[in-house]
Parts: structure tokens; sequence; C-alpha cells
């Protein structure tokens, strides 16, 4: 049972869960402090007593590029559910929900996310079943979280192909990224 044994990636994901916390909950908190509490906790193992090893620290720096990601990863899998997918585009976007399972940089979500894999195999037969699958999942964590869940017949109007007519969606402006500096 993957939940009680010994994860080696455990004290990386625990640091970088942690970091996470902080940089986007609550910056000038101290340890102890409540907000930096998983918000939610679905994982059966006690917490890891060792210290994290130099080079697990190491990689967690590496996963921390990843922390500060949660609502852009279903931005980003939104759009990749805007295509048709064919062949081995199919593939890879069930390797990728996968890949998302065991990378994820919140343990708890990570852990989460597989048993709602398992329970709910990815769909990626067209465009429209991908998008209905990928809007079902995220209710469904949207759900464990006491989100509002969204309605998933809306997921074109909210996701679809922005309709830009006469170039209105093209970026505007000088090239200088910083024009007041
Ligand atoms: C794979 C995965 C697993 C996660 N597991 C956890 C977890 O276990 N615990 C935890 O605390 N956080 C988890 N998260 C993070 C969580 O889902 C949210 O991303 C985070 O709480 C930020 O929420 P948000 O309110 O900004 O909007 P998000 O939930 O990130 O949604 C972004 C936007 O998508 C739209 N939207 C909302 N629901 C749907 C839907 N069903 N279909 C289509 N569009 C929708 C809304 O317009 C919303 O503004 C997970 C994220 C991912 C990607």
């Amino acid at each position: 049972m993957p939940l009680l044994g010994w994860n080696p990636l455990a004290p990386v994901l625990q640091t970088v869960a942690a970091f996470s916390r902080h940089i986007l909950i609550a910056p000038n908190a101290g340890p102890d402090d409540h907000r930096l509490r998983p918000l939610l906790a679905l994982s059966l193992s006690p917490p890891s007593a060792a210290p994290p090893r130099p080079e697990v620290l190491k990689a967690s720096r590496v996963f921390s590029v990843l922390a500060p990601m949660s609502p852009s990863v279903w931005f980003g899998l939104m759009g990749s559910s805007l295509t048709n997918p064919r062949g081995s585009k199919k593939r890879d976007l069930k390797e990728l929900m996968h890949i998302i399972s065991r990378l994820y940089p919140c343990k708890e979500c990570a852990d989460h996310f597989k048993e709602v894999l398992k329970a709910n195999p990815v769909q990626a037969g067209s465009q429209a079943e991908f998008s209905q699958w990928l809007c079902y999942v995220h209710n469904v964590v949207n759900r464990s979280l006491g989100k509002p869940i969204f309605p998933c017949q809306r997921v074109t109007a909210r996701w679809g192909k922005l309709d830009c007519p006469e170039r209105s969606c093209d970026l505007e402006g000088n090239i200088d990224i910083m024009p007041n500096r």
C-alpha cells in the first residue's frame, strides 16, 4: 500500500509543498504558523522524522520551480484539450496526466490525483471527450476542496477558442516591457 510505505520522494515533495504554501499563502509566517499546514491532507503516512538528505534538498530546488502552478496547471491542461488528439497525442495526454500525478509539487494533491485517475481513467478519444473528462476530474478535486462545481456543458464557452475579430486579441503597445521605469 503506497500510502503507508516509504516514498523516496516524500522529503522532496514535503519540502516543496511547504515552500509553495510559504510563498503563496503566508510569506511572512513563522514555521509553526497554522496557515502553512496543507489545505487538504489525504495521506495516511506519518510525517517523516528524518531530515531531508542534502541531495534530496538539492532536488527539491528543481521541483520548487513547479511549485506555484496549481491554477496554471488546470489552465495549461484545458489549453491542451482544445485541439483534437490524434495517434500519439492521445497517448501523450494519458501519460501527461500520470506524470502530473507523480510530479505535482504537493504530495497530498498528487496522491489524491492518483486515486482520481484510478477511479476515472483518462478519456482522450476526441477533443470533446478529453475536455469533458478533464472538467469532470477538476470537479472531483473542487468537490474534495469544498469548492463550487463547474457546469461541464459550459467548458467550451469558458475555455473554447477565443473569437478575436479584427485582430482584437493581438498584443498591443511598446516593445519595452516596463515603459514607465
Ligand atoms: C491535478 C491537480 C490536483 C490538485 N489536487 C489538489 C488537492 O488535492 N488539494 C488542494 O488543495 N489543491 C489541489 N489542486 C489545486 C486546486 O485544484 C486549485 O488549482 C487551487 O486550489 C487554485 O484554485 P483556483 O480557485 O485558483 O481555481 P482552479 O481550481 O485552479 O481553476 C482555475 C479556473 O478553472 C475554472 N474551473 C474550475 N473548475 C473547473 C472545471 N471543473 N472544469 C473547467 N474549468 C473549471 C474556473 O474558471 C477557475 O477560475 C490540484 C491541482 C491540480 C492541477
